[in-house]
């Protein structure tokens, strides 16, 4: 294109690179936040080391969206009770939420419903959301079956994946699906048929030969 805003995302060079408003990751503590965002950042996961964030993280990532690079703003929340109202603040101003349960875990399955309501509550209305039930490896321990948690996100209309942190099973997919969607939305141009990002992962999945999850 004829670069003559270079802020543009279609313009990127380095030295202009742009960057996508926030994305926060939220859930239960426990539920491998910190290791999904790990995974994704540095592509590597440490075993058993289970240290639980203190109020919040920040990460940037540069990754490539529609052959633009563009950096990816991270925000890994704590899910300790404790630090609920640190968090809280940081809602408002994240564009995207990818919000996390254990597989292996009913009581942080369950209680996607108590985030969801609080996520209502603090962010802003139009929040890109995404459900993700991490920890997909560990098919022995499983609590929460695929179909459930697909059937959650429909009823809240939101996307949903399950992911490994340990394999990298859709942990790119997620953050890339999310970025993409941020991006479509700041350069939407009024006769651009929008961005859906069901299809888009939909369309990643049978790219990859499907159904395999891990
Ligand atoms: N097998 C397996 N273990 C995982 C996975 N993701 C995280 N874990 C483990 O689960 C534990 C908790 O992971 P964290 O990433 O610290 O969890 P968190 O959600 O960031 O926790 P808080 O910071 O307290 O909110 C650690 O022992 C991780 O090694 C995964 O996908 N598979």
């Amino acid at each position: 294109p004829t670069c003559t805003r270079p802020a543009d995302y279609q313009c990127a060079t380095p030295a202009t690179r742009p960057e996508l408003p926030p994305t926060i990751l939220v859930g239960d503590s426990g539920v491998g936040k910190t290791s999904l965002l790990v995974q994704f950042d540095q592509g590597k996961f440490i075993p058993g080391s289970f240290s639980a964030t203190v109020g919040i993280g920040f990460t940037n990532k540069v990754i490539a969206v529609d052959n633009v690079n563009i950096k990816l703003q991270i925000w890994d929340t704590a899910g300790q009770e404790r630090f609920r109202s640190v968090t809280h603040a940081y809602y408002r101003d994240a564009h995207a939420l990818l919000l996390l349960y254990d597989i292996t875990s009913k009581s942080s399955f369950d209680n996607i419903r108590a985030w969801l309501t609080e996520i209502h509550e603090y962010a802003e209305s139009d929040v890109v959301i995404m459900l993700l039930g991490n920890k997909a490896d560990m098919s022995s321990d499983r609590a929460i079956r695929r179909d459930e948690g697909e059937r959650l996100a429909r009823e809240y209309s939101v996307p949903f994946m399950e992911t490994s942190a340990k394999t990298g099973v859709n942990v790119d997919l997620a953050f890339t699906a999310v970025a993409k969607e941020l991006k479509h939305r700041a350069v939407q141009h009024p006769n651009q048929p929008k961005f859906q990002i069901h299809d888009y992962i939909e369309a990643q999945r049978e790219k990859s030969g499907c159904c395999s999850y891990f």
